[in-house]
């Protein structure tokens, strides 16, 4: 009996060692994170490794209502979802300011949670709650988790689990939120003198003082192109704190993935690299995961979409696309978590309407603050809208933005979107709100000089202007630019290019950790 027993010990012992790696990836439960995550998750499915992602209860149910996560994701044996809560009411509105309460509800109950359910899985080898089949697969064998979670890697440690940190934001953010404490002690945060709402926040005068503190970026980083988290009036706000050591974190990791590419943020990169030397910049990934499905198309059948959306997407706006000239839209976003008061949403809607240009615009349901129905509404935006404009809830951005009807987009500045926008080679205009936005659009104006930056205004004369600079006035020369970065991209996740090589190496290095 006794030799039977270890016979089977045995046996399962050989069968788990010809299992692949299981990758454990954990995003911050949100639309932008969960996107570019998911992204990664089926990237690493078409490497033949196994892959658990772990999202909130409310995430997993807006998935599983409107995207296609269920049909996307059958296709891989090894891949399942797993769940725990993310500590809010389901009534939560998870917009807004109020989005960052989801990263500190998150950092409270998530610890245990995330423990019990490693420890009752046996580190997710055995079924799940949520999990309708039961497929063999070893323990985790690596965590990769969102550069905001650091919980999670408190219990990884514990029960010795190598992780990797995911961080969703472009270089350019992660680098200028590592320089925190420089900033704070060069003196450049908080900002005397404050505006009276978040759009004028802080005394003019100093907002536009450069910032000296953030090594790479002296010459043309002003303190209001700071990640919107610095616009504190203490150094000690709870929020500001958690992103200063979150980001700190970074170092222990065994390596940090970013998705951007090494010709767009070089600069910054290296940077990074002097503290965080094992950096895989694997992006824009939702271009390469196409890239990668189109090249074993041939094998597998037919392509599919990769929706991750947590609402409808409305396909109708790409029928209204086919019958607009070339170039000649611009596509108004501003992405998950952007609100605006109804003042705001007029100024627009009157700057896009006398600028004379087409324009497909979302409105996300849950975006107006005090909306209070359509009536109040003026007749001439109604008419200008009806002569030249759709809008839509929720629209399938990646193929609006590679439709050859759009030539301009009017977007929040999150870094999905920058970098959609990026490789489809369509020029912007940034209308930054929070986070990593009021950053990215510095970027996107003056270095990479693909567009222009509203930030900290919202006017319609200004709306006007701008929406006319970039689609008439100065089109050629924003859209060679853009052809150009866009030509970059491609190159990065081309066979060969640099995010394609790092992102094999990445592989590699995750099945180097169950040698
Ligand atoms: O109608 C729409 C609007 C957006 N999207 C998609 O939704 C994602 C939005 O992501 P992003 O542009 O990054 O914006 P947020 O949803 O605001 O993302 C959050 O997460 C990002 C990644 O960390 C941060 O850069 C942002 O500041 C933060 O607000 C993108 O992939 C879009 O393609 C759609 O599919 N349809
Ligand atoms: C709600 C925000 C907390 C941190 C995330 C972030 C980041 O720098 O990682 C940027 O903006 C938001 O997506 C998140």
């Amino acid at each position: 009996m006794g030799h039977q027993l270890n016979t089977a010990a045995a046996a399962a012992a050989v069968a788990d060692e010809s299992l692949p790696p299981h990758v454990l990836i954990f995003p911050l439960p949100m639309q932008g994170h969960v996107n570019s995550m998911l992204k990664l998750a089926e990237l690493c499915c078409i490497s033949g490794l196994h892959v658990t992602v772990l999202l909130s209860d409310y995430t997993h149910g807006r998935l599983l209502r409107h995207a296609n996560v269920k049909s996307r994701f059958c296709r891989y044996s090894g891949f399942r979802f797993a769940t725990i809560s993310d500590g809010l009411p389901d009534d939560h509105p998870r917009v807004g300011e109020r989005t960052m309460d989801i990263m500190m509800s998150l950092k409270n109950v998530g610890e245990s949670q995330f423990r019990n359910l490693m420890v009752s899985t046996d580190r997710l080898s055995k079924k799940t709650n949520i999990e309708e089949e039961d497929v063999q697969r070893r323990p985790v064998s690596c965590l990769i988790m969102d550069g905001v979670l650091s919980f999670a890697a408190v219990v990884s440690e514990e029960m010795g689990i190598p992780y990797i940190y995911f961080r969703t934001v472009g270089a350019c953010s992660f680098w200028a939120n590592f320089s925190i404490q420089d900033v704070i002690e060069a003196d450049e945060v908080p900002i005397r003198g404050k505006g009276e709402d978040k759009v004028s926040y802080g005394n003019k005068k100093e907002m536009d003082l450069l910032v000296t503190s953030v090594a790479g970026m002296e010459a043309f980083l002003r303190r209001r192109d700071l990640p919107a988290f610095f616009r504190v009036d203490d150094v000690n706000d709870p929020g500001f704190q958690t992103i200063k050591t979150e980001t700190r974190r970074s170092t222990k990791a065994r390596a940090l993935i970013l998705n951007t590419f090494e010709d767009l943020e070089l600069p910054i990169l290296n940077q990074i690299r002097k503290h965080i030397p094992t950096l895989f910049s694997i992006g824009p990934l939702h271009a390469h995961l196409k890239a990668r499905v189109a090249a074993r198309q041939s094998t597998t059948g037919p392509s599919m979409s990769h929706s991750g959306s947590f609402w409808e997407e409305d396909r109708s706006c790409l029928d209204w696309l086919n019958s607009q000239p070339p170039k000649s839209v611009i596509y108004v976003s501003f992405g998950s978590v952007t609100i605006m008061t109804r003042d705001e949403l007029l100024e627009f809607w009157y700057g896009l309407v006398n600028s004379g240009q087409r324009f497909l615009w979302v409105m996300r349901p849950d975006s107006i603050t005090g909306k209070d129905g359509e009536s109040r509404i003026p007749v001439e935006l109604k008419e200008g809208t009806k002569a030249r404009g759709y809008l839509v809830g929720w629209a399938p951005q990646e193929d609006v933005l590679a439709h050859p009807a759009v030539g301009g987009f009017f977007t929040h500045s999150g870094w999905n979107s920058t970098l959609e926008s990026i490789f489809a080679g369509v020029p912007m205009i940034c209308w930054p709100y929070f986070a990593d936005q009021t950053i990215n659009s510095r970027f996107v104006s003056e270095v990479w000089k693909l567009g222009l930056d509203m930030k900290d205004t919202c006017d319609r004369v200004t709306v006007e202007n701008m929406v006319r600079d970039l689609m008439e006035v100065r089109k050629d020369e924003y859209l060679k630019k853009s052809d150009h970065i866009a030509n970059l991209a491609r190159k990065a996740i081309s066979d060969g290019g640099s995010s394609y090589c790092k992102l094999d190496g990445l592989i590699e290095f995750i099945r180097s950790m169950i040698l």
